[in-house]
């Protein structure tokens, strides 16, 4: 029979270096992590069943917040930086053995979960489109999931304008003209109200006018440009144009970095277009390219794509973007980086594509470095700059915390943090926390360890196939493993419902990286946490994610301010300098280029933008 956390821990001796090192009753004699607090106890001493409580990561409000809370260390301790010294570490004395435990509140079916289920099935797993337009299709496809948008939580949120002659912005989606098939589908999909982007951003693309849009993670972007694009779409085809056929001509293209954004992407998109006659199409790497193409035949009017994939259906001439009207980089600021630029230059700029001006062009993302401005405005044409949300307003709703934690200590800690949230789940959920770390190999190894100490984890990087991705995803999103130690791959865009923690293993080298990272959690409106692990490693990150941390309004732990000071000669800043700048402002007003203009105030009548970035 499987063992429930709270069995193993009680059922065996701990011993002072939070080893369990024996079995009774003639189970398993596996080492197991045991949380600090009950190191060096008999067994039974604690009466929370083994469950560690002592680790703080109540969200604020939350009933339940332990007052027993790691307090960060003091700022004197070893040179004014205190360390997390860690004496439980488990790790390493694993047995190799495969467990099998229940989780949480989960079925405890002894089901396996080691890897995620790898190799569980074979062949290819394509997902089922449920949205096909060309079937009946049950309306509660719309109900995946959409727990509703907590609104109050935008209520004053600041939404700065420029650019010449910026349409209003509405207040429903009834005073938009989306027309009657979309409206229903936005009714299906039970969004009663729009989100502050979506009041900006869609009669501003209604309108026809090109759009750099700036909102925080989790606030409903993805509906903010592909409301317009369908209403676009259905107000005005072409007539006569060919739709399938060997080269596919889609009238609308979304570019998105990531395979699994990309699929997300084209599930609303499908969503939203559910019979209103629209084909949505999507083509990304590592899935069969005969499919895609076969789709494509089929004939599209909304193409999503990751750049890879578009590049080679393009040089296979399967694919002319001669009739594109509406253009959308999604995570704008992150298809345009170093790594991405040349191939977006060569789809927008140097294939058939219209012009600048002559089609319409979108560019969203939560953050937006100057610089990267300069680069995306050469694709827009007179367009407007929106800037939803001033530094720290809705982020607050995910609270920050900043642990330091040496390297060999890390595991302990992230072990101690697990446990905390699992105590918080509310009865009959499984939160999901979701773990970034560096390096795909040290994604696998920490995973692999997890399994090992009983935590059903899985993980997703760029070294596993798509397939895997895929279930990895799957199996995280439904909660069979709670757990996903991620690289930098799912850090953007990905829309998970219930996930109750991002936690930084490894912190990123770029602050606008961990502002995606974090953003996982806290959507919607909805609150979460998230725990990042520094060290000295660290250190050119302390300033920016001071700043960042203060200006959403976050508990900056004293050891920390020190590190920033140090850091301040030569480290990098939000606002100036070198490193990642966030452009919450339009760069035009800084005299990049001509602009200016707009309104510039506050979401219901609230006050100016003041200057402060915009960020996620
Ligand atoms: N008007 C609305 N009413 C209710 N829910 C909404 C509304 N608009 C979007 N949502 C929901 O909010 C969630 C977040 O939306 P979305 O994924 O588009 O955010 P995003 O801004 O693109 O985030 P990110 O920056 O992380 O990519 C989704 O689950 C979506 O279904």
């Amino acid at each position: 029979m499987p063992l429930t956390w709270g069995e193993s821990t009680s059922e065996v001796v701990v011993t002072e270096n939070g080893i369990i090192a024996g079995a009774t009753g003639g189970r398993s004699a596996r080492p197991s992590y045991v949380p600090p607090h009950l190191r060096g106890r008999p067994q039974g001493a604690s009466a929370g069943g083994g469950v560690s409580n002592n680790v703080d990561i109540a969200p604020k409000g939350s009933t339940g917040a332990n007052p027993n809370a790691i307090a960060a260390p003091g700022p004197e301790a070893n040179g004014g930086i205190a360390t997390r010294t860690g004496n439980g570490s488990a790790w390493g004395a694993g047995s190799g053995v495969n467990h099998v435990a229940s989780w949480g509140n989960s079925s405890g079916s002894g089901r396996g979960y080691r890897h995620g289920g790898r190799g569980r099935r074979g062949g290819w797993e394509r997902e089922v489109n449920p949205f096909a337009n060309d079937g009946p299709v049950a309306e509660n496809i719309f109900e995946a999931e959409n727990t509703g948008i907590n609104f109050d939580a935008y209520e004053d949120i600041p939404v700065e304008t420029s650019g010449n002659n910026v349409p209003p912005p509405v207040n429903t989606f009834a005073e938009i003209d989306l027309g009657a098939a979309l409206n229903e589908n936005i009714r299906r999909c039970k969004y009663t109200k729009p989100t502050p982007v979506q009041r900006h951003a869609i009669p501003i693309s209604l309108n026809g006018r090109d759009l750099m849009a700036c909102a925080q993670t989790g606030s409903g972007k993805t509906a903010a440009f592909c409301f317009p694009i369908i209403a676009g779409i259905m107000r005005n085809t072409p007539p006569g144009r060919p739709r399938g056929g060997r080269k596919a001509l889609p009238l609308a293209l979304i570019l998105s970095p990531t395979r699994e954004l990309t699929s997300q992407i084209s599930d609303e998109a499908k969503k939203f277009a559910y019979q209103t006659g629209i084909r949505v199409v999507v083509c990304y790497g590592g899935a069969p390219v005969h499919n895609q193409l076969r789709e494509l035949e089929r004939g599209v009017d909304i193409l999503v794509a990751t750049p890879g994939r578009l590049s080679d259906l393009l040089e296979r001439a399967r694919v002319s973007l001669s009739m594109v009207r509406y253009l959308t980089l999604d995570e704008a600021d992150r298809m345009l980086d170093m790594g991405f630029e040349p191939q977006i230059r060569r789809i927008v700029e140097q294939m058939d594509m219209p012009p600048a001006g002559e089609r319409q062009t979108m560019l969203f993302s939560a953050t937006f470095p100057r610089e990267i401005q300069r680069l995306a405005s050469d694709f827009l044409s007179n367009y407007i700059f929106l800037a939803v949300g001033r530094v720290g307003s809705s982020t607050e709703l995910i609270v920050q915390r900043v642990e330091y934690v040496q390297d060999a200590d890390k595991r302990s800690m992230l072990m101690d943090l697990i446990h905390a949230q699992s105590a918080l789940a509310p009865p009959g959920q499984t939160s999901l926390t979701l773990v970034f770390v560096e390096t795909k190999k040290g994604a696998d190894a920490l995973e692999d360890w997890l399994c090992r100490m009983g935590f059903p984890a899985t993980t997703i990087h760029g070294d596993r196939s798509q397939q895997e991705r895929e279930h990895a995803l799957r199996s995280f999103r439904t909660g069979v493993t709670p757990i996903l130690v991620a690289t930098d791959v799912a850090a953007r865009g990905l829309d998970i419902p219930h996930v109750a923690h991002v936690v930084n293993f490894d912190l990123p080298n770029d602050i606008d990286d961990y502002v995606h990272r974090i953003g996982r959690t806290g959507r919607a409106g909805k609150s979460g946490v998230a725990t990042a692990f520094f060290n000295e490693k660290d250190q050119s990150l302390a300033r920016s994610l001071t700043e960042l941390m203060t200006e959403s309004s976050q508990e900056v732990p004293g050891w920390l301010t020190n590190f920033a000071t140090r850091a301040s000669y030569g480290g990098r800043s939000r606002r100036s300098g070198g490193g990642s700048k966030f452009g919450g402002r339009d760069f035009r007003r800084e005299g990049g280029r001509g602009g200016g203009g707009g309104h510039h105030g506050g979401y219901n009548g609230g006050g100016g933008y003041g200057g402060s970035s915009a960020w996620d």
